[in-house]
Formats: C-alpha cells, structure tokens, sequence
C-alpha cells in the first residue's frame, strides 16, 4: 500500500509533553522523546514545546536519530485580532518550519476556541462564527495560504474539538469557500471521531483536499462521558479519550485504504495526546507502530 517513499510516518511530541498542559509530562526531556520515537521506528515529528528553536541544533538532534520535521501547529486569530498579527507570527513559523525541510504549515482558527479552557463544556459552548468572521477566516487563510506559497509551502487546515470549525458542515464550508490552490485540508480522525461526525464521509469528501493526516484514536466510553458530564477538552484529554490507532473504536484499514486509491503523498502523524504518567509514551509508541505496520504495510 502506498507509493514507495511517498508517504512518511511520524509522531507528535505531544504523547510525551503536552503542549495545551505542559504539567502532563513535564519532567521528560527533549532527548528522551525523540529518542523514544526513533526507537519505536519513526521517522519524524512535529515540534513541541521542548524542541530548541536553533534550527541547527535541532536539525543535529534530530539528524542523530534519523527523524525530520513533519510540520508544526500555528494558531491563527484571523477572526479576532487584525489580519497583520496573525501575518506577522505566521511568517516566523513559516520561515522555522522551511528551514526545517517541512512542505506544509499546520493551522488552526483560535479565535474564540474553547480548546485550552480547563473549565468550558466542549459540547455546549464551542463558537460558531458569524458570517463577518467566516468572511475574515476564509480571506486570512487565502493570504495565508499566498505566504505560505513565496516559500514554495502549502497550509493544511486542523479541523479541532472546541473551535469555529469542528463539524462536517464547517469543515465542507470552509473547503468550498477556501481557494483550493491556497488551503488544503489536514485530516484528524480523532478530532471527527470524538465530534460524533462520519470520518470516512469527511474523507471521501475533501480526499482531493488532504495533505496531512494526524493519526489519533478515540476511547468512545471516554468520548460519552465527556457529553454526558458537560466536561472541557482538556478534561477529556486527562480522563484519556484520545489514544494510539489500534487500541481506540477507529478501524485504519478503510481511511488507509482511501488515501492510498486517492494517491496521497506526505506524512501520516500519529498524535495521541494523554497523560504520559499513565499511558507510557514509548509503550503506545511502539503499539502504534506496530499497529500501522499490520493495517497498511508501512
Ligand atoms: O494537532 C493537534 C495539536 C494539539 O495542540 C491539539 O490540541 C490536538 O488535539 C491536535 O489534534
Ligand atoms: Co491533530
């Protein structure tokens, strides 16, 4: 399955030390992560709090491991604050990431997000924009997506839990109103999952759109009390609903089987946010992989 050295396969830092609380795994170190994720058989990341912004400190730290930069989240106020902000810190990710060799930018809209509120039920008080912020969200990521192309990148949207575009109904405005040569689609089967959406229809859908995939899992036990109890998204990420593919309610084999018929070149992420003191990094780093190698062959 796949393209022979199209698709690549990593992992997010975020296992290991998390960026939305840096309390939950802060005591392990940037060399033990990336080493862990190199044993365990990857071949890149993302960037996470810990990383050093020396890009060639980083560079030799990863270089050692056989590991690369896959991307790196931004967030984007393009509804809330004016455009030029937003412009300003997104060039400095840009030109980070480019140096690291990355080929896409990940975004997310912040404004308004509910995501990094301990207290916010997720369910009942996630935005809905205005029709004045989808006009400033999809006009700032059309000339994010320009920024993005004067250094020969592409920005890939994250769909998220507790922001404007979390539905499929979001997520499908948002591709029709977006210039598909300036904003393509990053896929998050935990984040459709733990939504309560149809994920191989969201895929089926955008498939032409997609050039990132984040690989989570969803503990849908986990994922119905968060509803029932009126819980945040960072109270859902401690109570552990999200995990590794393999041992969640997600079957792979149909979204890898897609991807695959639709051609799909890039990274595949695996990014199971959880408390590390409880769901040991390395252990469901390698359950992943091992997991991903007996679904598709990678
Ligand atoms: O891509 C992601 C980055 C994280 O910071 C975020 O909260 C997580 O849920 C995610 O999908
Ligand atoms: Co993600």
């Amino acid at each position: 399955m796949f393209k022979e050295n199209k698709v690549k396969l990593g992992i997010a830092p975020i296992g290991w030390t998390n960026d939305d609380m840096p309390e939950l795994g802060g005591e392990i170190t940037f060399e033990q992560c990336i080493s862990e994720m190199a044993l365990a058989g990857f071949v890149g990341c993302e960037v996470g709090n810990k990383y050093p912004r020396d890009t060639k400190v980083l560079k030799k730290a990863l270089s050692l491991r056989g590991l690369s930069i896959a991307s790196a989240w931004f967030s984007a106020f393009l509804t809330s604050k004016p455009f030029e902000e937003t412009a300003e810190a997104f060039k400095a990710h840009r030109d980070f990431l480019y140096e690291m060799g990355a080929k896409v930018i990940v975004v997310s809209e912040q404004g308004n997000s509910i995501q990094g509120q301990m207290e916010t039920p997720l369910f009942d008080k996630k935005p809905v924009f205005t029709e004045e912020e989808w006009d400033l969200l999809i006009d700032g990521l059309n000339r994010l997506g320009d920024l993005a192309a004067e250094k020969g990148m592409n920005i890939v949207y994250h769909h998220h839990m507790g922001t404007g575009i979390q539905t499929t109904e979001e997520i499908d405005r948002l591709m029709e109103e977006t210039d598909p040569k300036k904003v393509s689609l990053l896929y998050d089967t935990g984040h459709l999952v733990f939504s309560g959406e149809d994920h191989l229809h969201v895929l089926n859908k955008h498939i032409n759109r997609i050039r990132h995939v984040h690989l989570k899992d969803v503990r849908i036990e986990v994922a119905n009390k968060v509803r029932e109890e009126k819980m945040s998204f960072l109270q859902a990420v401690k109570a552990g609903v999200f995990t590794v593919p393999g041992d969640g309610v997600i079957d792979f084999k149909p979204v890898f089987e897609a991807l695959d018929a639709a051609g799909y070149e890039g990274w595949f992420v695996v990014e199971a946010e959880q408390d590390p003191a409880i769901a040991n990094p390395f252990e469901y780093a390698l359950k992943a992989r091992q997991y991903i190698r007996e679904t598709c062959g990678l």
